[in-house]
Protein backbone atom coordinates (compact mmCIF):
# COMPACT_ATOMS: atom_id res chain seq x y z
CA UNK A 1 0.00 0.00 0.00
CA UNK A 2 1.81 3.79 -0.64
CA UNK A 3 0.71 5.75 2.34
CA UNK A 4 2.22 9.20 0.49
CA UNK A 5 0.01 10.52 -2.11
CA UNK A 6 0.90 13.71 -4.59
CA UNK A 7 -1.17 16.26 -3.52
CA UNK A 8 -1.91 17.60 -6.26
CA UNK A 9 -3.26 14.72 -7.50
CA UNK A 10 -5.57 14.27 -4.31
CA UNK A 11 -6.72 17.65 -4.73
CA UNK A 12 -9.47 16.95 -7.41
CA UNK A 13 -10.86 20.57 -8.97
CA UNK A 14 -14.29 19.63 -7.84
CA UNK A 15 -14.02 20.08 -4.27
CA UNK A 16 -16.83 21.29 -2.66
CA UNK A 17 -18.50 21.80 -6.06
CA UNK A 18 -21.96 21.33 -4.48
CA UNK A 19 -21.07 22.69 -1.62
CA UNK A 20 -22.67 26.21 -0.23
CA UNK A 21 -19.75 26.92 1.53
CA UNK A 22 -15.83 25.37 0.81
CA UNK A 23 -13.17 26.41 2.07
CA UNK A 24 -9.84 24.84 0.71
CA UNK A 25 -6.60 25.21 2.85
CA UNK A 26 -7.49 28.31 4.02
CA UNK A 27 -4.60 29.91 5.83
CA UNK A 28 -4.39 33.23 7.92
CA UNK A 29 -1.68 34.89 8.81
CA UNK A 30 -1.51 37.31 11.00
CA UNK A 31 1.64 39.86 11.41
CA UNK A 32 2.02 42.31 14.42
CA UNK A 33 5.33 43.92 15.86
CA UNK A 34 7.30 41.51 13.66
CA UNK A 35 5.19 38.55 15.45
CA UNK A 36 3.54 36.24 13.10
CA UNK A 37 0.28 34.46 14.19
CA UNK A 38 -0.83 31.48 12.02
CA UNK A 39 -4.74 31.78 13.08
CA UNK A 40 -5.86 29.08 9.99
CA UNK A 41 -3.52 26.72 9.37
CA UNK A 42 -5.03 25.35 6.52
CA UNK A 43 -8.65 24.66 7.25
CA UNK A 44 -10.91 22.67 5.10
CA UNK A 45 -14.97 22.76 5.77
CA UNK A 46 -17.63 22.03 2.96
CA UNK A 47 -21.39 23.57 4.66
CA UNK A 48 -24.48 22.56 2.27
CA UNK A 49 -27.08 24.52 1.67
CA UNK A 50 -30.03 24.70 4.84
CA UNK A 51 -27.54 22.68 7.11
CA UNK A 52 -27.11 24.54 10.81
CA UNK A 53 -23.49 23.90 12.27
CA UNK A 54 -21.54 25.44 15.37
CA UNK A 55 -17.81 25.28 15.33
CA UNK A 56 -16.77 25.60 18.51
CA UNK A 57 -13.26 25.56 19.78
CA UNK A 58 -10.87 27.08 22.69
CA UNK A 59 -9.91 30.63 22.88
CA UNK A 60 -7.18 31.14 20.30
CA UNK A 61 -8.22 28.26 17.87
CA UNK A 62 -9.23 30.63 15.17
CA UNK A 63 -12.97 30.55 15.25
CA UNK A 64 -13.32 34.59 14.49
CA UNK A 65 -11.02 34.59 12.52
CA UNK A 66 -13.15 32.04 10.31
CA UNK A 67 -16.19 34.03 10.75
CA UNK A 68 -14.65 37.05 9.62
CA UNK A 69 -12.99 35.53 6.44
CA UNK A 70 -16.83 34.01 5.67
CA UNK A 71 -18.69 37.21 6.47
CA UNK A 72 -16.46 39.05 4.02
CA UNK A 73 -14.94 41.26 6.89
CA UNK A 74 -10.96 39.55 6.39
CA UNK A 75 -9.40 37.44 3.36
CA UNK A 76 -7.48 34.47 3.48
CA UNK A 77 -3.60 34.84 3.26
CA UNK A 78 -3.87 31.44 1.19
CA UNK A 79 -5.87 29.02 0.01
CA UNK A 80 -9.69 29.47 -1.29
CA UNK A 81 -12.88 29.98 -0.10
CA UNK A 82 -16.10 30.34 -1.68
CA UNK A 83 -19.59 30.72 -0.36
CA UNK A 84 -22.68 31.06 -2.74
CA UNK A 85 -20.34 31.49 -5.79
CA UNK A 86 -18.67 33.98 -4.60
CA UNK A 87 -14.93 33.91 -4.04
CA UNK A 88 -13.49 34.99 -0.71
CA UNK A 89 -10.33 35.26 -1.42
CA UNK A 90 -10.96 38.41 -4.06
CA UNK A 91 -14.24 39.73 -3.80
CA UNK A 92 -13.65 43.86 -3.84
CA UNK A 93 -15.89 46.80 -3.79
CA UNK A 94 -19.33 46.84 -4.92
CA UNK A 95 -19.84 42.73 -5.20
CA UNK A 96 -18.09 42.96 -1.64
CA UNK A 97 -20.54 45.61 -0.45
CA UNK A 98 -23.20 43.60 -2.03
CA UNK A 99 -22.70 40.41 -0.21
CA UNK A 100 -22.33 41.85 2.88
CA UNK A 101 -25.66 43.32 2.71
CA UNK A 102 -27.73 40.46 0.71
CA UNK A 103 -25.86 37.24 0.69
CA UNK A 104 -24.94 37.08 4.37
CA UNK A 105 -26.30 38.06 7.73
CA UNK A 106 -24.63 38.82 11.00
CA UNK A 107 -25.53 38.02 14.35
CA UNK A 108 -22.81 39.14 16.68
CA UNK A 109 -22.81 38.74 20.74
CA UNK A 110 -23.27 41.74 22.24
CA UNK A 111 -27.00 42.76 21.36
CA UNK A 112 -25.92 46.67 21.50
CA UNK A 113 -24.32 46.51 18.14
CA UNK A 114 -26.42 44.68 16.87
CA UNK A 115 -29.35 46.85 17.28
CA UNK A 116 -29.87 50.58 17.82
CA UNK A 117 -31.35 51.64 20.49
CA UNK A 118 -33.95 54.25 19.88
CA UNK A 119 -35.34 52.71 17.17
CA UNK A 120 -37.97 49.90 17.95
CA UNK A 121 -37.61 46.08 16.93
CA UNK A 122 -39.91 46.55 13.85
CA UNK A 123 -38.06 49.66 12.67
CA UNK A 124 -34.37 48.05 13.57
CA UNK A 125 -35.21 45.60 11.36
CA UNK A 126 -36.83 47.47 8.69
CA UNK A 127 -33.58 49.81 9.01
CA UNK A 128 -31.54 47.22 6.69
CA UNK A 129 -34.38 46.98 3.91
CA UNK A 130 -34.53 51.14 3.79
CA UNK A 131 -30.80 50.76 3.35
CA UNK A 132 -31.44 48.69 -0.20
CA UNK A 133 -34.08 51.00 -1.31
CA UNK A 134 -37.27 48.92 0.20
CA UNK A 135 -40.65 50.23 -0.22
CA UNK A 136 -42.86 50.57 2.93
CA UNK A 137 -45.04 48.36 2.35
CA UNK A 138 -42.66 45.73 1.72
CA UNK A 139 -40.46 47.01 4.93
CA UNK A 140 -43.59 46.28 6.94
CA UNK A 141 -44.29 43.14 5.34
CA UNK A 142 -41.31 41.27 6.12
CA UNK A 143 -40.52 42.62 9.39
CA UNK A 144 -43.94 41.25 10.66
CA UNK A 145 -42.88 38.72 9.33
CA UNK A 146 -39.82 38.08 10.75
CA UNK A 147 -40.90 38.91 13.88
CA UNK A 148 -43.63 36.58 13.89
CA UNK A 149 -41.47 33.84 12.73
CA UNK A 150 -39.13 34.46 15.98
CA UNK A 151 -42.25 34.89 18.41
CA UNK A 152 -41.80 38.47 18.46
CA UNK A 153 -44.78 39.74 16.96
CA UNK A 154 -45.94 41.30 20.17
CA UNK A 155 -42.82 43.22 20.51
CA UNK A 156 -42.42 45.20 17.30
CA UNK A 157 -43.20 48.62 19.40
CA UNK A 158 -40.58 48.10 21.79
CA UNK A 159 -37.32 49.52 22.40
CA UNK A 160 -34.25 46.97 22.93
CA UNK A 161 -33.95 48.37 26.38
CA UNK A 162 -37.62 47.25 26.78
CA UNK A 163 -36.90 43.77 25.86
CA UNK A 164 -34.96 40.44 27.93
CA UNK A 165 -31.44 39.76 26.81
CA UNK A 166 -33.07 36.94 24.90
CA UNK A 167 -35.92 38.70 23.11
CA UNK A 168 -33.01 41.20 22.16
CA UNK A 169 -30.84 38.33 20.60
CA UNK A 170 -34.10 37.21 18.87
CA UNK A 171 -34.61 40.31 16.83
CA UNK A 172 -30.91 40.87 16.41
CA UNK A 173 -31.30 37.55 13.87
CA UNK A 174 -34.50 39.28 12.19
CA UNK A 175 -32.41 42.12 11.35
CA UNK A 176 -29.60 40.31 10.53
CA UNK A 177 -31.94 37.88 8.02
CA UNK A 178 -34.09 41.17 6.74
CA UNK A 179 -32.18 40.79 3.34
CA UNK A 180 -32.43 37.31 3.01
CA UNK A 181 -29.20 35.90 3.02
CA UNK A 182 -28.09 32.50 1.68
CA UNK A 183 -26.06 31.96 5.27
CA UNK A 184 -26.64 33.33 8.72
CA UNK A 185 -23.63 33.55 10.22
CA UNK A 186 -23.79 34.11 14.30
CA UNK A 187 -21.16 34.79 16.53
CA UNK A 188 -21.43 33.41 20.06
CA UNK A 189 -24.88 34.68 20.37
CA UNK A 190 -26.03 33.21 23.18
CA UNK A 191 -22.09 34.36 25.10
CA UNK A 192 -24.38 36.68 27.49
CA UNK A 193 -26.87 34.95 28.48
CA UNK A 194 -28.18 32.11 31.04
CA UNK A 195 -28.99 28.36 30.16
CA UNK A 196 -32.45 28.75 29.86
CA UNK A 197 -32.05 32.01 27.75
CA UNK A 198 -30.00 30.61 25.42
CA UNK A 199 -31.96 27.58 24.50
CA UNK A 200 -34.71 30.21 23.66
CA UNK A 201 -32.16 31.46 21.42
CA UNK A 202 -31.01 28.00 19.86
CA UNK A 203 -34.82 27.30 19.85
CA UNK A 204 -35.22 30.54 17.38
CA UNK A 205 -32.11 29.62 15.00
CA UNK A 206 -33.43 26.14 14.52
CA UNK A 207 -36.85 27.33 13.39
CA UNK A 208 -35.29 30.05 11.00
CA UNK A 209 -33.37 27.29 9.50
CA UNK A 210 -36.44 25.08 9.30
CA UNK A 211 -38.90 28.09 8.41
CA UNK A 212 -36.80 29.77 5.56
CA UNK A 213 -34.50 27.08 4.74
CA UNK A 214 -31.43 29.66 5.83
CA UNK A 215 -28.07 28.00 6.01
CA UNK A 216 -26.80 28.42 9.66
CA UNK A 217 -23.48 29.02 11.04
CA UNK A 218 -22.39 29.56 14.92
CA UNK A 219 -19.78 30.27 16.33
CA UNK A 220 -19.52 29.07 20.26
CA UNK A 221 -17.10 28.73 23.18
CA UNK A 222 -19.88 26.27 24.44
CA UNK A 223 -19.24 22.53 23.87
CA UNK A 224 -22.69 21.89 24.84
CA UNK A 225 -24.17 23.81 21.73
CA UNK A 226 -23.81 20.05 20.55
CA UNK A 227 -26.97 19.51 21.65
CA UNK A 228 -28.90 21.93 19.77
CA UNK A 229 -27.42 21.54 16.49
CA UNK A 230 -27.62 18.49 13.88
CA UNK A 231 -23.67 19.25 13.29
CA UNK A 232 -20.88 20.29 15.21
CA UNK A 233 -17.31 20.96 14.47
CA UNK A 234 -14.46 21.85 16.48
CA UNK A 235 -11.13 23.63 15.18
CA UNK A 236 -8.10 23.06 17.09
CA UNK A 237 -4.75 25.07 16.06
CA UNK A 238 -6.58 26.62 12.83
CA UNK A 239 -8.04 23.27 11.64
CA UNK A 240 -11.33 21.27 11.82
CA UNK A 241 -10.25 18.10 14.20
CA UNK A 242 -13.54 16.51 14.89
CA UNK A 243 -17.11 16.80 14.32
CA UNK A 244 -19.80 15.92 16.12
CA UNK A 245 -23.31 14.46 14.34
CA UNK A 246 -26.60 14.28 15.97
CA UNK A 247 -29.00 11.94 15.14
CA UNK A 248 -33.11 11.06 15.40
CA UNK A 249 -33.17 7.17 15.60
CA UNK A 250 -36.64 5.13 16.31
CA UNK A 251 -36.13 2.06 18.68
CA UNK A 252 -37.93 -0.64 18.60
CA UNK A 253 -41.06 0.68 19.39
CA UNK A 254 -40.92 3.74 17.52
CA UNK A 255 -39.78 5.87 19.94
CA UNK A 256 -37.50 9.14 19.10
CA UNK A 257 -33.88 9.01 20.62
CA UNK A 258 -31.23 11.89 20.19
CA UNK A 259 -27.86 10.00 19.48
CA UNK A 260 -24.28 12.00 19.24
CA UNK A 261 -21.65 9.97 17.92
CA UNK A 262 -18.10 12.35 17.53
CA UNK A 263 -15.90 11.46 14.23
CA UNK A 264 -12.36 12.33 13.29
CA UNK A 265 -12.33 14.47 10.35
CA UNK A 266 -10.19 13.11 7.24
CA UNK A 267 -9.22 16.39 4.88
CA UNK A 268 -8.95 16.46 1.75
CA UNK A 269 -5.65 14.52 1.30
CA UNK A 270 -6.47 12.05 3.98
CA UNK A 271 -4.99 13.67 6.85
CA UNK A 272 -6.52 13.19 10.01
CA UNK A 273 -5.53 14.12 13.58
CA UNK A 274 -5.67 11.97 16.19
CA UNK A 275 -6.47 12.95 19.93
CA UNK A 276 -3.92 13.75 21.94
CA UNK A 277 -5.04 11.16 24.79
CA UNK A 278 -4.94 7.98 21.81
CA UNK A 279 -1.52 9.42 20.95
CA UNK A 280 0.04 9.79 24.96
CA UNK A 281 -2.34 6.33 25.52
CA UNK A 282 0.09 4.05 23.04
CA UNK A 283 3.22 6.31 22.52
CA UNK A 284 2.42 7.31 18.89
CA UNK A 285 4.55 9.95 17.89
CA UNK A 286 6.53 11.19 14.86
CA UNK A 287 6.02 7.58 12.76
CA UNK A 288 3.45 4.77 13.15
CA UNK A 289 2.48 1.96 10.90
CA UNK A 290 -0.33 2.03 9.04
CA UNK A 291 -2.45 -1.57 8.14
CA UNK A 292 -5.15 -1.35 5.55
CA UNK A 293 -7.98 -4.16 6.87
CA UNK A 294 -10.81 -5.57 5.55
CA UNK A 295 -12.51 -2.70 7.37
CA UNK A 296 -10.87 -0.49 8.99
CA UNK A 297 -7.37 0.57 9.25
CA UNK A 298 -4.94 -0.02 11.86
CA UNK A 299 -2.50 2.28 13.63
CA UNK A 300 0.42 1.38 15.30
CA UNK A 301 3.52 2.57 17.42
CA UNK A 302 6.45 2.25 15.68
CA UNK A 303 8.84 -0.24 18.02
CA UNK A 304 12.00 -1.13 16.13
CA UNK A 305 11.35 -4.79 16.68
CA UNK A 306 8.28 -4.99 17.14
CA UNK A 307 5.45 -6.33 14.55
CA UNK A 308 1.78 -4.92 14.63
CA UNK A 309 0.13 -8.51 16.29
CA UNK A 310 -0.61 -10.81 13.79
CA UNK A 311 1.37 -9.01 11.33
CA UNK A 312 4.48 -10.10 9.07
CA UNK A 313 6.09 -7.82 6.81
N1 LIG B 1 -5.91 41.03 14.12
C1 LIG B 1 -5.08 40.15 14.68
N2 LIG B 1 -3.76 40.43 14.82
C2 LIG B 1 -2.91 39.53 15.36
N3 LIG B 1 -3.28 38.31 15.81
C3 LIG B 1 -4.58 37.98 15.71
C4 LIG B 1 -5.55 38.88 15.15
N4 LIG B 1 -6.76 38.27 15.18
C5 LIG B 1 -6.57 37.06 15.74
N5 LIG B 1 -5.26 36.88 16.06
C6 LIG B 1 -4.66 35.68 16.65
O1 LIG B 1 -5.08 34.56 15.89
C7 LIG B 1 -5.35 33.43 16.73
C8 LIG B 1 -6.80 32.99 16.51
O2 LIG B 1 -7.65 34.03 17.00
P1 LIG B 1 -9.24 33.96 16.92
O3 LIG B 1 -9.76 35.24 17.48
O4 LIG B 1 -9.67 33.59 15.56
O5 LIG B 1 -9.56 32.75 17.92
P2 LIG B 1 -10.96 32.37 18.59
O6 LIG B 1 -11.01 30.88 18.54
O7 LIG B 1 -12.06 33.10 17.95
O8 LIG B 1 -10.74 32.88 20.06
P3 LIG B 1 -11.86 33.50 21.06
O9 LIG B 1 -12.81 32.38 21.34
O10 LIG B 1 -11.05 33.91 22.25
O11 LIG B 1 -12.50 34.66 20.35
C9 LIG B 1 -5.08 33.89 18.14
O12 LIG B 1 -3.76 33.49 18.48
C10 LIG B 1 -5.17 35.40 18.06
O13 LIG B 1 -4.36 36.02 19.04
Amino acid sequence: MTISSSLSEARGSGFGADALIACDSVVRVFRSGGVEVQALQGLDLLVQEKDMLAIVGASGSGKSTLLGILSGLDAPTAGTAHLAGHDLTTMRGAELVRYRRSTVGLVRQQSSRNLLPHLTAAENVSLPLALAGAGRRERSNRSGELLRALGLADRADQRPAQLSGGEQQRVSIAVALAGSPRVLLADEPTGQLDEKTSDEVFGALRAVNDTFGCTIVIVTHDATVASQVRRTVAIRDGRISSETLRREQLDASGVATLSEEEFAVLDRVGRLQLPSEYREALGLNERVRLTLESDHVGVWPQHDHDEPEGETR
